[in-house]
């Protein structure tokens, strides 16, 4: 296991060697990315490898630039400073070689409302150059009953998983989704979930952006929170929810700590003890043992580790 030091901090990302990943060329190579808007700088710096088979999330707030770091991979702009590989092609010059291999999902998928809905999956089937059958894209998405109705008549979610049906036709190796289940509900997303999964397990390599963190967390086996245009940390799941501390909570009378303890006593509500540890386990286990010896019963004891939500907040705030 990769130890969770190797979360990077504020400065450029390359992937570790992942178990289970294919070796060779990553997927998407993004080196010192930097893109203007006039004066606004979006992106200043940013850096990272996706690697074949992997599930990347770029996470941030509005604003952080997820979009335009994704619309620089489809080809859709241009960036002013650094340099963009998709299957090691400059995606706008190559954008036929990349195309071929990736299936991409915009924010705004910009359908033509009045076609219907397996008009608008056979016209994109026949745009791209991936064989693939469209029922079945329709019938993964769970859009098969809506396929004689008008795009303008299907609710947000289902355009939505519209969007994604088209993105997957004839199973692209790379997929880039631009906030997938923005907009579903419950059920639809986990549906939508399920069909990355199998993606996945199928070897499909993704880059996605979300602002579900639970989304990052299901899916992702790598993430990087943007802030300001650059990456503030990135790493695995667990490195990245490793650079906070854990934190021990309970109700007890007033009574000195075991003195072996790692942690921190921090401010907690009246009455509760709240602990902050770098190591979650041991320190818990001692406090375990002391409180049996000492026969005290520790009230409302909850322990966690650090979270993907704590870490984000964090790093946003
Ligand atoms: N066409 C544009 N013209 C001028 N500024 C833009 C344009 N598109 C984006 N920006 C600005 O660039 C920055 C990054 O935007 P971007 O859309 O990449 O962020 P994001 O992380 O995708 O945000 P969101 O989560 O809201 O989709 C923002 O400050 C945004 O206002």
């Amino acid at each position: 296991m990769t130890p969770a030091s190797e979360a990077v901090t504020g400065g450029h990302y390359r992937a570790p060697p992942r178990p289970g990943t294919l070796p060779g060329m990553p997927v998407i190579e993004v080196t010192d990315l930097r893109c203007t808007y006039g004066a606004h700088v979006a992106v200043d710096g940013v850096d990272f490898t996706v690697e074949r088979g992997e599930v990347f999330a770029l996470l941030g707030a509005n604003g952080a630039g997820k979009t335009t770091t994704l619309e620089t991979l489809e080809g859709h702009r241009a960036p002013q400073g650094g340099r963009v590989r998709v299957f090691g092609h400059e995606p706008r010059t190559a954008r036929r070689a990349v195309r071929r291999r990736t299936g991409v999902m915009l924010q705004d998928g910009g359908f033509a409302g009045e076609l219907t809905v397996r008009e608008t999956a056979n016209l994109w089937a026949r745009l791209g150059t991936r064989d693939g059958d469209v029922e079945s894209d329709l019938a993964q998405l769970d859009l098969s009953h809506r396929a004689d109705v008008a795009v303008e008549q299907l609710s947000g979610g289902e355009q939505r998983r519209l969007e994604v049906a088209l993105a997957i036709h004839g199973r692209p190796e790379l997929l880039i989704f631009d906030e997938p289940t923005t907009g579903l509900d419950p059920e639809s997303r986990r549906r939508t979930w399920q069909v990355i999964g199998e993606l996945v397990a199928a070897g499909t390599t993704i880059l996605l952006t979300t602002h579900y963190l639970e989304e990052a967390e299901a899916l992702a086996d790598r993430v990087a929170i943007l802030r300001d245009g650059r990456i503030a940390i990135a790493g695995t799941l667990g490195q990245v929810s490793a650079q906070l501390p854990a934190r021990i909570a309970f109700r007890a009378p007033a009574v000195p700590l075991p003195p072996d303890l790692e942690a921190l006593r921090v401010e907690g509500r009246v009455g509760e003890v709240v602990l902050e540890t770098p190591r979650l386990q041991p320190d818990l286990a001692r406090l375990l043992a002391w409180a049996d010896a000492h026969d005290l019963t520790l009230d409302r004891l909850h322990a966690r580790g650090g979270s993907l939500e704590d870490v984000f907040m964090t790093v946003v705030a």
